[in-house]
């Protein structure tokens, strides 16, 4: 039977159209309620009025942020000062914009500004932000991130792990240098790179070298669609969904972003059952057979008793801590060193330094180790100027637990807080020529990574810092260390220096628009190399 739907969908809904007259009406006073309530927000929100941008009616500021918010908001803090409020749609935010004003909330105020704002993505994608990285303040998120500091990423796991990274890495150089095809194709550094992070991480979390998975998990974990996943799910997890500002539109999910979401999460959570159950398998078996476990991150999940307060992680608490691993673990890392790659590339008197100086502290006969690294200052300044110009991520975003005062300004509980490290890093206050890359800058300042240079965010600071970080400072430079030891870079045929573009793109992460092709060829004896092809 065929329906007519134009007359069926006029026919339901007629009974609730208004009239125009009240239609334009109760438009008029909705909008004037809206303006009345943003320009009494100020008042609501603080003792003396927070400055900011006045923004639109129901939208706020939303319109104000364009494509890069995090540049918007520098720009914005020119004029408004480095403690601003911003309305996006129905939520104020407040944002810090200088290592002063990061420090009065990250360290002043750390326990009280230790919660995240909660949003669809969290939700979706980390099972109700059962997570670390998205878990409200609060006894879970403090149990689940011991259990991660204290048991899964620990000094000795780390440096048990150390051969791993150092394959993985070479894997990725040889896999690179072949598709250049002896320095007649260019590869997409963004992929090579991925690629190497992602294994590294996995590695640790589910050690396949000793046949724990099954072919099938192995199979997935090893597929370019299992990285177009991972990146499916950070550009989610950072995309600007509407629902979360503008409360009545999550119903209507009129970016489609929630059904991607969903998606996603769906082949996650199969991928990491999948993991879970091929490790129990492998657990009963080698039990039954008095075999020794393997290190890895499930195993240790799997076999850590209650605690004696009868505490455990349920099996959905586990995935969330995978996946933040996964997640958190592959995308920041991949950013930082094709930021750095690109910054060799456009100034190839710093890849000349750089290569000098591993040739006369580490040579040409051996391969870099990660013990040489200390002894490579030139490097670790370079990877330092690549953390400050290029962070991982633009914002550390926390919300409030309890009111607070920062500086003369009294900001209520459950206010979301934006502190922009980009901003922060290119402080021209703090950092001579702070747009350029200058690496000689970090020769001679004292190169904190603890959070407690508040001009120097990498890792964020206090209670909430990040976990992963003693991974992050060994990886990225290391990684770094072994391409500029073995390979010579240069661009695509016709293409200089000077021409390559550094344009941004906005997610979770700060990546490049458009992905570095690089043309390598080995600089070292093919040998060395080739002792770690697949
Ligand atoms: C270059 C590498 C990395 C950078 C630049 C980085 C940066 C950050 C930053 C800025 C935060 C927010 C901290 C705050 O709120 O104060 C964070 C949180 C976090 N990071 Fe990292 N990260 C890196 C690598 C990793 C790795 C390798 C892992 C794990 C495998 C990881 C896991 C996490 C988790 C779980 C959180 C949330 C912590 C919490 O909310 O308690 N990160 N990271």
């Amino acid at each position: 039977m065929s329906m007519n739907l134009q007359s069926t969908n006029y026919s339901v809904l007629s009974p609730w159209l208004p009239d125009f007259a009240v239609l334009v009406s109760g438009l008029l006073v909705t909008v004037s309620l809206l303006l009345i309530a943003s320009s009494t927000r100020k008042g609501k929100l603080s003792k003396r009025s927070l400055p900011g941008p006045q923004g639109w009616p129901v939208l706020g500021c939303i319109p104000l942020m364009g494509k890069l918010p995090y540049k918007s908001l520098t720009e914005m803090a020119k004029k408004y000062g480095p403690l601003m409020l911003i309305r996006l749609g129905s939520a104020d935010f407040v944002v810090a914009s200088s290592a002063n004003v990061a420090e009065a909330f990250l360290k002043q105020n750390d326990k009280v500004w230790s919660s995240r704002h909660e949003n669809a993505a969290g939700n979706i994608l980390f099972y109700g932000c059962q997570d670390i990285s998205q878990a409200p303040y609060g006894d879970r998120w403090r149990y689940a991130r011991k259990i991660f500091v204290l048991e899964l990423f620990t000094a000795k796991r780390l440096s048990n792990f150390r051969e791993i990274r150092k394959q993985e890495i070479m894997r990725g150089v040889n896999d690179a240098i072949e598709r250049c095809c002896t320095g007649t194709k260019a590869v997409r550094m963004d992929v090579i790179v991925g690629k190497i992070s992602t294994n590294n991480v996995t590695r640790m979390m589910m050690n396949d070298s000793e046949g724990t998975l099954s072919d099938e998990a192995s199979a997935i974990k090893a597929s370019d669609q299992f990285q177009q996943a991972i990146k499916e799910f950070a550009a989610l997890l950072g995309s600007f969904y509407l629902g979360d500002f503008i409360p009545w539109l999550d119903r209507i999910d009129p970016q489609g972003l929630k059904k991607r979401m969903h998606a996603v999460q769906k082949k996650f959570d199969t991928f990491l059952q999948k993991i879970i159950d091929d490790h129990k398998l492998t657990l009963e078996a080698a039990r039954s057979r008095g075999q020794v476990i393997p290190d890895d991150v499930v195993f240790s999940l799997l076999t850590r008793p209650r605690d004696a307060d009868g505490q455990y992680l349920t099996e959905t608490e586990m995935k969330a801590i995978l996946l933040d691993m996964i997640v958190a673990g592959t995308d920041t890392n991949t950013v930082t060193i094709e930021w750095a790659l690109s910054e060799l590339l456009k100034n190839p008197c710093i890849l000349e330094k750089a290569q000098a100086e591993m040739d006369s502290v580490v040579g040409r006969e051996r391969l870099v180790n990660e013990s040489d690294l200390p002894n490579l200052p030139y490097l670790n300044a370079f990877v330092m100027e690549t953390f400050r110009l290029h962070p991982a991520g633009a914002f550390i975003r926390r919300k409030s637990i309890e009111d607070c005062e920062i500086q003369g300004y009294k900001i209520p509980a459950k206010t979301p807080l934006m502190v922009n490290i980009y901003a922060i890093h290119r402080d021209p206050e703090v950092y001579d020529r702070a747009s350029e890359f200058l690496p000689e800058r970090f020769l001679n300042r004292k190169m904190d990574l603890e959070g407690q240079d508040f001009s120097l965010l990498i890792f964020g600071s206090g209670r909430r810092m990040c976990p992963g970080k003693g991974l992050g400072i060994v990886f990225v430079p290391y990684c770094l260390a072994l391409f500029i030891q073995t390979c010579n870079f240069s661009l695509l045929p016709g293409l200089k220096p000077e021409d390559l573009d550094m344009e941004e793109k906005f997610g979770i992460t700060i990546s490049r628009r458009n992905p570095l092709q690089v043309v390598l060829v080995p600089r070292l004896q093919i040998n060395l190399l080739q002792q770690y092809r697949e």
